[in-house]
């Protein structure tokens, strides 16, 4: 990867002093003949990097896109980062949205190609202004979001495509930020200074109710609301799939080893485990399984909707009332105890403790470890946003094991994903 690490050098290279106050150099990047040489050696290693040249390995990926962003960070000026974070990324996100409301988007996607922008204007419905719609492409060019050719002609790229294509559940991660993220964010400084700057700790009253239009909090708003549902579950269904699969990061053929499966005992039970990716993970490793041992658990709504191999069996389940499937071998969370604050957390926990058997069950709680410095974009977000949504908060390491020893749960150890941006925690009875 000696390839990959020169460019990450290159990224780490260029410093704010490096452009001796010559705003013109960092702001003219195309004018690349004007420019002195070493601007313009910089400027191709960061025009080649593409996806190709990851070759599928998502770690490298990861590695640059971060020293791409810490690359912004330095070069761009205090008022340059302010304007991005307040002025930029509201308009960008209300073009992307006001195209999935007209739905172009899944229209364009359906056909492909590079269009007019009288051509992309009979995709939408209803029938947006002409010069509307390109003063929206406009920014979306000038953001990447689509290709600009020529005047008045667009050709997507694989983001735009991939906002059409239903499958990806990008439309509606980006849904789900207009009907609950947004607001809730808006409103956290002053809901934060409502309650005299105390850490949030109450699940029904809290930011998200208090930015609500009927005060509802986020799973109550999900309830009422099948469009908010429907968002919020795909969004789930994007970031389950963009993380490493849990089977990945701990090797689930260790359970085998004296698991009792012929006598219709459980294997492993997925607790709120959502539309069923990670216990599909199981099958998938381990497809000889018998049916039924392999066990999915969430509320009403989401197991209704539930489609997954027939050997898996849905089940209903509020993971605040005592565990009906005694004695699986193991018991799984991924990311659910980071939805609550920890009184709540700790009753799944012992709901889930009451039904394992001692030296025979185990527990895997999926989810971030904050480490003590440096967490991540990705890691830091998340803790913040289940503050603004929930109350609740992402963990570090000693907090993780508070937590599960109150529950009277013991940490066997911690195992990180190649991401580094979750863990498996796997535990047992004290
Ligand atoms: C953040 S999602 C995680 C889903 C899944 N484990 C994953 O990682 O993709 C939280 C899940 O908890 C479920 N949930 C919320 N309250 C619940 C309850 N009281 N009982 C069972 N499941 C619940 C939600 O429906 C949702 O599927």
């Amino acid at each position: 990867m000696s390839y990959l690490t020169g460019i990450i050098s290159a990224l780490a290279a260029a410093k704010p002093s490096w452009f001796s106050g010559n705003g013109v150099e960092h702001v003219q990047a195309h004018a690349a003949d004007r420019l002195p040489s070493e601007t313009n050696r910089i400027i191709d290693s960061l025009d080649a990097v593409q996806p190709e040249v990851f070759g599928g390995n998502e770690i490298e990926r990861l590695k640059v896109r971060a020293a791409a962003r810490q690359l912004l960070a330095r070069v761009e000026t205090p008022y340059e980062r302010a304007w991005g974070f307040c002025f930029e990324q509201p308009v960008v996100f209300a073009a992307l949205q006001t195209c999935i409301n007209l739905g172009l988007w899944k229209s364009w996607t359906a056909v492909g190609g590079e269009k007019s922008i009288d051509e992309l204007v009979t995709f939408t419905t209803p029938t947006v202004d002409t010069n509307l719609l390109r003063r929206l492409f406009r920014l979306l060019a000038a953001f990447n979001v689509v290709e600009e050719t020529a005047e008045d002609r667009f050709k997507p790229t694989p983001f735009s495509n991939s906002i059409g294509d239903e499958s990806t559940k990008v439309r509606a991660s980006l849904q789900a930020a207009t009907n609950q993220y947004l607001a809730a964010g808006h409103n956290l400084p002053t809901y934060l200074a409502k309650i005299s700057y105390k850490e949030p700790m109450e699940i029904n009253t809290n930011n998200h109710s208090d930015s609500d239009p009927d005060g509802l909090n986020f799973f109550g708003r999900l309830q009422k609301s099948p469009a908010c549902f429907e968002a919020f579950n795909g969004h789930m269904e994007a970031w389950t799939a963009w993380k490493t699969p849990w089977t990945k990061v701990y090797d689930t053929t260790k359970l085998l080893e004296g698991a009792k499966l012929d006598d219709g005992s459980p294997f492993v039970v997925d607790v709120g485990g959502s539309t069923g990716i990670d216990i599909s993970h199981v099958l998938a490793k381990h497809p000889d399984l018998p049916s039924g041992s392999l066990i999915l658990q969430d509320l009403p709504e989401v197991i209704a909707k539930v489609q997954v191999d027939e050997k898996i069996m849905a089940m209903v389940h509020d993971f605040f009332l005592p565990q009906p499937v005694k004695g699986s071998r193991a018991y799984f969370m991924h990311a659910v105890l980071h939805d609550w604050p920890d009184h709540n957390a700790k009753q799944m926990l012992v709901n889930t403790k009451d039904a394992m058997v001692k030296g025979y069950s185990k527990l895997f709680v999926y989810d971030i470890v904050l480490p003590p410095t440096g967490a991540s974009i990705s890691q830091a977000t998340m803790d913040v946003e289940m503050m603004s949504l929930l109350s609740a908060s992402e963990r570090t390491q000693s907090a993780w094991t508070k937590l599960l020893a109150d529950a009277g749960l013991q940490i066997v150890n911690f195992w990180p994903d190649p991401q580094q941006y979750e863990m498996v925690i796997e535990a047992e009875i004290a």
